[in-house]
């Protein structure tokens, strides 16, 4: 399987500047793996002009249930695909937080995205209070049974594991946790998919930097990272996916 260095931009403008963007996709003119921005709505149909002809595609950070509407604020998955988008992120912890997201709008979500035509990247992950309790592998699978789509492939699903209490503070799980979680998650979508979830793309998300790139892309089940601070500069983002490609 093509393995897959994705960035979340998460609400920040220009952080990655559109010309770094560019570089980006000059740096590795045919990587070994592939790589996506997902920067804020109002600057996909930018980003998409501006890595227009390299590898770096672009992805979307949320999507609405519904196609169009009466949805003041909403942005459809049609509409990311219009844009440009070949991707969106969905039911990231900061929005089940923040918004409420359960995995029923998750798993909405997601059909309207392949519906769209676009891959759906479902979030799951728990709290550290839920870890200190022991019941991580509980809550990832529910997670995964409650939000999965209907009519997911390995083309145009991908799982993203990020731990909460990894997110934005410098501390990740273990090598043998990211190990046993990813494997857990493997074998909870062979349950739903069958054979086919062999190709579904695991990443791992929370506080990946290239220091410990290496190391994670080294653990079996780990198909790439979702990458959100590190993914602000292309100097650090250019080299965790250097060290993806390097894994690949
Ligand atoms: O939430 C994340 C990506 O979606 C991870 O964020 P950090 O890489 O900043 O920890």
């Amino acid at each position: 399987m093509r393995k897959l260095a994705a960035g979340n931009w998460k609400m920040n403008g220009l952080a990655l500047s559109l010309p770094e963007a560019r570089d980006l996709g000059r740096m590795f003119p045919s990587p070994a793996c592939d790589i996506l921005i997902c920067p804020p709505a109002t600057l996909i149909a930018q980003m998409v002009w501006t890595v227009q002809g390299s590898p770096v595609k672009v992805g979307g950070q949320d999507c609405h249930t519904k196609v169009s509407g009466a949805h003041t604020g909403d942005i459809s998955a049609a509409m990311l695909k219009d844009a440009g988008a070949s991707a969106v992120i969905l039911g990231h912890s900061e929005r089940r937080t923040d918004h409420g997201e359960t995995d029923a709008l998750v798993k909405a979500k997601a059909e309207a995205a392949l519906a769209a035509g676009l891959i759906a990247i479902v979030c799951v992950g728990e709290t550290e209070a839920q870890r200190d309790a022991g019941t991580t592998l509980d809550v990832v699978g529910a997670q995964i049974d409650g939000s999965l789509p209907e009519g997911a492939t390995a083309a145009n699903l991908v799982i993203a594991y990020e731990p909460v209490w990894a997110i934005g503070t410098g501390r990740t799980p273990t090598i043998a946790e990211i190990a046993k979680v990813h494997a857990f998650i493997r074998d909870r979508l062979t349950r739903h998919m069958g054979a086919d979830a062999a190709g579904v793309r695991l990443l791992y998300g929370g506080s990946v930097k290239p220091s410990n790139a290496t190391e994670i892309f080294a653990v079996p089940n780990v198909d790439g990272a979702l990458v959100g601070g590190a993914s602000l500069k292309a100097e650090d983002f250019g080299k965790i996916v250097a060290a993806l490609s390097a894994a690949a």
